[in-house]
């Protein structure tokens, strides 16, 4: 009789949980979306490939609305495509929607992109923005920039030259200098080239393996058993990312200690030296000092040299805009075989067009890191819940045809209006978001100022020394392949021929 009870009882259990499962979840409050399945949730719409995440979900936005909640495991996953809900929750709730979901391994590691809603964070993200990223600051490295911009243009001079038709894939050499240019920054030291290259190519895998993992930092649960190889990968990048850098950390503290702390110059790696953690009562440590760095260098270079990539390839596709961009520079710059500096850029309104046209159609990140909330909230009558992740789809809000006439063509005259009334076109979307390549609210890319700096100064010189022309016969290809950032799937080859 007990063991008959006592089957009853579990199978009456298992059933009202069945039975939960299938009816009452997700709870009616959440924004709508697809009914799960039990156990595996939404993962089915998933089946054939996660680089198809942004595809799918255009077409579940069609039938559900602008917000909608997929299931993947025990965490509910919100996506928004409306820019005035994301406005909402990112400027006018700035401090709710500020957090960031658990790592995927639970681990609490010290970076300021995933860092929670803390003191950690905003120490962190202060030391970045005041130590590093204040205008005075930036200026100091202008003659780090110029050496790096001097010796790009050098190269490709000398590969135009070689080369019987003057073609030139100039997508490793963006990369590279992007790099050497973040590297003087995060170290404040020339390395040799052989060193460079070698931690280049380091972080460059990690962002790889990780761009595999990174569509579905969505979805966590299942990430750490469907990417057990790459997470393995990982792991050894990440033991040669210690061998490289960690030594570089080592001397510079001791020449920091040697010096008593009295040079003039710091580097991000100085800075770091100096964090206290309010938190923890105490420095950083070796490895959270290469974590930090290691964020610098991959959020600094990816992003900003696919940009530089895809700006100059609509600057081939489309050699009016060239054109035009090359007379307005002339018209500040003169004749003179000089470079353009960066004193001269603000005088150059169609320039920033070309960027920040570059920044609506082709913005390097589909979709803002996962947000998380710091409390239950409802945004639009829907439930927000605590323990789910809040993702933007930054792309679509760019493409949306009801702010952007024509949205598929590159068009910079578009931003030329906002000039014209002074205020310029606001990338921050602080008062509305018509696009958002950088996010908006408390969790904004911190280096924007710094990255339109980056591409403007590089642009400019790209097209002020050369005349860049497709090669014969050949359309320049636009498809995209999503890496961690979206870049070119076929990298811009084209011809250079020296204007001076
Ligand atoms: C064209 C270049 C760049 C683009 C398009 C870009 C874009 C973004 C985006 C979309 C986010 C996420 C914002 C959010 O989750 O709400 C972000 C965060 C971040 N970016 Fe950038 N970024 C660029 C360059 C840089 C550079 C040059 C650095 C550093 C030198 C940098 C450092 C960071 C950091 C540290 C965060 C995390 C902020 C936080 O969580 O508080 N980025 N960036």
């Amino acid at each position: 009789m007990a063991v008959w009870f006592f089957i009853f009882i579990s199978i009456s259990i298992s059933m009202a949980v069945i039975l939960k499962l299938i009816f009452n979840y997700p709870s009616q409050k959440l924004p709508p979306g697809p009914r799960p399945l039990p156990i595996v949730g939404n993962l089915f719409f998933f089946r054939k490939s996660f680089n198809d995440l942004h595809h799918i979900l255009h077409f579940l936005h069609a039938k559900f609305g602008p917000i909608i909640t997929l299931h993947f495991g025990s965490r509910p996953a919100i996506f928004i495509a409306d820019r005035f809900l994301a406005h909402q929750a990112l400027v006018h709730d700035s401090v709710v929607f500020a957090d960031r979901p658990p790592a995927l391994d639970g681990k609490e590691e010290v970076f300021i992109t995933t860092a929670n809603y803390s003191s950690t964070w905003r120490v962190l993200r202060r030391n970045l923005t005041a130590e590093m990223l204040h205008p005075s600051r930036v200026k100091s490295y202008s003659a780090a920039r110029k050496m790096m911009l001097g010796r790009l243009l050098k190269l490709l001079k000398l590969q135009s030259g070689q080369s019987a038709d003057h073609s030139v894939q100039v997508m490793d050499q963006f990369r590279n200098s992007m790099f050497s240019l973040l590297a003087f920054m995060c170290f404040g030291e020339e390395l040799e080239d052989k060193k460079i290259k070698e931690i280049a190519d380091v972080q460059r895998d990690m962002m790889r393996t990780f761009g595999e993992m990174s569509t579905v930092s969505i979805l966590p649960t299942i990430t750490m058993i469907m990417f057990y190889k790459q997470g393995k990968k990982m792991l050894q990048l990440q033991e040669e990312a210690r061998r490289l850098i960690i030594p570089l950390i080592l001397n510079r503290n001791k020449v920091k200690q040697e010096q008593n702390n009295k040079q003039g110059f710091s580097s991000y790696m100085d800075t770091l030296l100096d964090v206290k953690l309010p938190e923890k009562n105490r420095s950083l440590n070796v490895e959270e000092i290469l974590g930090l760095c290691s964020e610098f260098l991959n959020g600094g270079t990816d992003n900003t040299s696919a940009l530089m990539l895809w700006t100059m390839a609509n600057l081939v596709k489309h050699p009016d805009i060239q054109e035009k961009l090359f007379e307005e520079m002339k018209r500040v710059i003169g004749n003179e075989e000089k470079t353009v500096e960066e004193d001269d850029l603000h005088k150059i309104p169609y320039l920033k067009a070309v960027v920040l046209e570059g920044l609506r159609k082709h913005p390097p990140l589909r979709f803002l890191l996962p947000h998380s909330v710091t409390k239950d909230v409802a945004l639009n009558g829907h439930l927000i819940p605590r323990n789910g992740s809040v993702n933007f789809m930054i792309g679509d809000m760019g493409m949306d045809p009801k702010v952007w006439e024509e949205p598929m063509l590159f068009k910079p005259e578009r931003f030329l209006n906002d000039e014209e009334d002074g205020e310029g076109f606001d990338i921050t979307g602080s008062k509305e978001i018509k696009m958002m390549p950088f996010g908006a609210g408390r969790r904004i890319c911190p280096a924007y100022a710094l990255a339109i700096l980056h591409l403007e100064y590089f642009v400019a010189n790209l097209v002020w020394k050369f005349e860049w022309k497709a090669r014969g016969g050949y359309d320049v290809n636009m498809e995209e392949q999503h890496e961690f950032s979206v870049r070119m799937k076929h990298p811009l080859q084209a011809l250079l021929y020296p204007r001076f």
